[in-house]
């Protein structure tokens, strides 16, 4: 698992190294770094690096210095460097002599525009971990007139570090070069941020727990259920789903399959729309009431059940088996309008909620804001239960506090029954045993893999996303 801090803790840590490091170094391990990378992207993009031309963006801190130093290395490959100091009388002085004695140029932000139009990379050192808010209107011009990749120092300038919240002007960038440790905007702005590179400069010793996790591919493949040698199809888990009605049976259909797809353990399906998932899934032992569905290790409850008085019972059925429960769409809905159900539930055993953001409203009674992170952890302590709030980037919360974020592979989730077939794969996982915060977190992000396998660039449906289950986990599987 990839850890992740927040900037209150980075500047913690920062501290305690800069108290054990000579003046400057951990400056130039950073620029250093940054360089490189600069001058990889400017040889990918143009074929060389000597003689191509940076446009350095420099702020009133230590982002700014980061920026400058990087440009006094650049110089020494032969690149042509031109800084433009937002406030010349703050712009970092050491990064700055360094840059003038390498024979870097520093423009007038009159005189910008024609350096920005012709650059090949711009980097933006305009603002790092002390950001608050979007780009200043000085800034947001300048950064309105780039037309060529952007490497980002630190994090996209205007992106609030902790949050990822956008609120106006920002930087989006190809490549952003961070150092000593992942932020929390790199996980949750994606689409700012571009390629994510971290450069080590010696921080991770004075860091302890992350405050956030991502998921790896090797994290998964180590949890994932993998039938044994003593294995059968009880052993492993039996899922049940209690999902759809007679007139909407597709929901039933894809939460069904997808944990059929997602393990080899026996799947259970309980309620109006048997016939349709017995035919569409005949290794599935349907039956029409949750009252005679048998034994199951943990139950999915509601996609397309309806929010009336039978989905209300269904529900509070399921959660007074004391197996965990996974309880999505309408059962949310039920919960947030009728919270006494929760009575039925033993409070030992698991609960996942996987609201979007207009169920966590009703859940709630607001919306979950630009800090989704803490809006997560809120709701789970709310109902002592694991939160997996959607959106673009998922982010899992467990009553304890532990938070996963899932960084989304495209757009392709964005489709109608997608949400049905992420609930069937947690259902899978919390029926093998898994601790229901990582089921929630492993089932997001196969579930974002198969989005992408299925859709190879072009839309996809919640079907076809069933369909590349499989492909996701033999992929997951063969990285790991
Ligand atoms: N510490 C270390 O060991 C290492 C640190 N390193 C580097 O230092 C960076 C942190 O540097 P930092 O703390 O000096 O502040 P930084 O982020 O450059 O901001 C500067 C000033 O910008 C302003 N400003 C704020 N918001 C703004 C906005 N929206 N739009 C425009 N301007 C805005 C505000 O100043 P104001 O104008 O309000 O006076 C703020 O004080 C870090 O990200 C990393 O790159 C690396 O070298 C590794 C070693
Ligand atoms: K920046």
């Amino acid at each position: 698992m990839q850890g992740i801090w927040t900037t209150e803790r980075i500047r913690a840590a920062e501290d305690l190294l800069l108290a054990r490091t000579p003046d400057g170094e951990l400056m130039r391990r950073a620029s250093f770094g940054l360089a490189a990378e600069v001058a990889g992207l400017l040889a990918e993009n143009t074929g060389g690096v000597s003689g191509r031309r940076v446009v350095l963006l420099v702020g009133s801190g230590n982002n700014g210095g980061d920026a400058l130093w990087a440009g006094a290395f650049l110089r020494r490959r032969g690149v042509a460097v031109a800084a433009v100091l937002l406030k010349p009388e703050k712009a970092h002085p050491a990064g700055l002599a360094a840059l003038r004695r390498s024979g870097g140029r520093v423009v007038s932000i009159a005189d910008s525009p024609q350096w920005i139009e012709k650059a090949d990379v711009v980097v933006d050192g305009i603002v790092g971990i002390s950001a608050r808010g979007a780009l200043r209107p000085e800034a947001a011009e300048l950064v309105a007139r780039i037309e060529a990749p952007v490497v980002a120092v630190d994090l996209p300038s205007g992106v609030d570090p902790d949050t990822g919240a956008v609120d106006g002007p920002h930087v989006t960038a190809a490549r952003t070069v961070t150092f000593g440790a992942l932020k929390p905007v790199h996980a949750l702005a994606p689409q700012e941020c571009g390629n994510v590179v971290l450069v080590e400069i010696g921080l991770r010793p004075w860091l302890d727990e992350p405050d956030l996790w991502r998921l790896e591919l090797s994290d998964i493949a180590a949890v994932w259920p993998i039938p044994g040698p003593e294995d059968d199809k009880y052993t492993q888990g039996v899922v049940g789903i209690a999902a759809g009605s007679a007139t909407y049976p597709g929901a039933a259909v894809l939460a069904s399959g997808s944990a059929v797809r997602a393990t080899a353990g026996m799947v259970r399906y309980a309620g109006h729309a048997a016939d349709v998932v017995r035919s569409r899934w005949p290794e599935i032992v349907a039956t029409g009431s949750v009252t005679d569905a048998g034994r199951v290790q943990a139950w999915v409850v509601g996609p397309g059940i309806g929010t009336g008085g039978e989905g209300r019972e269904i529900l509070r059925h399921i959660l007074g088996q004391g197996v965990p429960v996974c309880a999505d769409a309408d059962a949310t809905t039920i919960i947030a309008h009728t919270p006494e159900v929760l009575d039925a539930r033993d409070p030992d055993t698991p609960l996942v909620l996987t609201p979007h953001a207009g169920e966590y409203e009703r859940l709630m009674g607001r919306r979950p804001g630009p800090d989704r992170v803490a809006a997560a952890r809120e709701a789970a302590k709310k109902y002592d239960a694991v939160v997996l709030l959607k959106g673009h980037c998922t982010v899992v919360a467990a009553p304890d506090g532990r938070v996963a974020v899932n960084t989304p592979r495209g757009s392709w989730l964005a489709t109608a029954g997608s949400g049905d077939v992420l609930t069937g794969l947690i259902g899978s996982l919390l029926a093998s045993g898994l601790d229901p915060w990582l089921a929630a977190a492993a089932a997001a992000q196969v579930h974002s893999l198969a989005g992408a396998l299925a859709a190879e660039d072009v839309p996809t449906s919640a079907s076809g996303l069933v369909d590349a289950i499989p492909a996701a986990l033999r992929l997951v599987r063969a990285i790991a």
